[in-house]
């Protein structure tokens, strides 16, 4: 599991969060047992201003010793400033589609890759890991639905570029599993399934049926948010990530152990969502005894 909270999750909330908020969400999350934390975005804070105190969060923490703290970094100024604060991990991000593209980061598909290609080379001189997100997976909100083809084409240009791991993203959350299905058959003649994670947004209820689709197709790395925080500022509409209790129900229902204490995080759920004073996304987390 790869948990989005402290950045997918609060980067579109409306009023700023507090460090000491996201320091103490990313610690009660790695008690919790995760062991992926994507804890900061190192973009321009004009674009995304919630995201503006990577370097404190990230400098902030008390780290666990097995706990991958990671960031999203859109350009080799995002890089060098994550690797400053000490990610262990960062993660660049393009999609499928050209309008999602130039709306979330100003630029052409083609231009983005082209503009990863020597954060990579600088990332591998640092021994850091480089996840590629593919946005817009199923459908894009300005362009409606996008062809498996496209994903499997931007995906295996990550893969090629030397992304170690490539997360597909439904960014607004329209997806359903016979559509997952047919996306990943094609993605995954390109990219190792092995090596593809799904990033599910939850705005039609679909998410756990579309991870449990995936994971039968042989998907193991699951992208989910505590309490399903979430969104992203360029795409109206979309509700948060699938949440991260609900994942994990979903996990031991089908006999595998994520290595999370699910009493934990529904409590990590519980408090996070009485900090942002906002409704509890996860059912889990709604229906756990206190
Ligand atoms: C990519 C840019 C920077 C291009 O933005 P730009 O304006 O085209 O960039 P630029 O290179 O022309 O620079 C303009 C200004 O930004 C600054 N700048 C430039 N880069 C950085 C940086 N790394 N950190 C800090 N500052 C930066 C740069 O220094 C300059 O500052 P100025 O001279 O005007 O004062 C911008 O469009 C941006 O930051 N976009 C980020 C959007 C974003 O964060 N979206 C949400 C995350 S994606 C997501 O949520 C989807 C995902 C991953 O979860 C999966 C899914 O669900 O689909």
């Amino acid at each position: 599991m790869v948990e989005m909270a402290p950045r997918d999750g609060l980067q579109h909330e409306a009023s700023l969060v507090p460090t000491a908020v996201k320091i103490e969400l990313i610690e009660r999350l790695a008690h919790c047992g995760l062991r992926h934390i994507e804890a900061a975005s190192f973009v321009s804070p004009k674009w995304v201003p919630q995201m503006a105190d990577g370097q404190a969060v990230l400098t902030g923490i008390k780290r666990q010793p097995g706990v991958i703290y990671s960031a999203l970094t859109p350009n080799l100024q995002g890089l060098k400033a994550a690797l400053a604060a000490g990610a262990d991990q960062v993660a660049v991000f393009t999609a499928a589609s050209e309008s999602f593209c130039q709306h979330n980061i100003n630029t052409s598909i083609a231009d983005s890759l082209a503009r990863f290609a020597p954060l990579l080379a600088l990332a591998k001189t640092h021994n850091i890991a480089v996840r590629g997100y593919v946005s817009t997976a199923l459908d894009c909100p300005y362009e409606g639905p996008i062809t498996p083809a496209a994903v499997a084409r931007v995906a295996s240009a990550l893969y090629q570029l030397g992304c170690t791991e490539i997360s597909l993203g439904d960014t607004l959350g329209t997806g359903t599993p016979k559509r997952v299905l047919a996306m990943l058959h094609a993605v995954s003649q390109e990219v190792p399934m092995a090596q593809l994670a799904v990033h599910f947004h939850d705005s039609y209820g679909q998410a756990l049926a579309n991870i449990y689709a995936a994971l039968e197709q042989g998907i193991r790395i699951i992208d989910s948010s505590v309490a399903g925080l979430g969104g992203c500022p360029y795409a109206p509409g979309a509700s948060g990530n699938v949440a991260s209790e609900d994942v994990v129900y979903l996990l031991q229902g089908l006999g595998v152990h994520a290595g999370v204490n699910q009493d934990d995080l529904v409590q990590t759920g519980r408090w996070i969502s009485q900090q942002l004073g906002r409704h509890n996304g996860s059912k889990t987390g709604l229906a756990w005894p206190e």
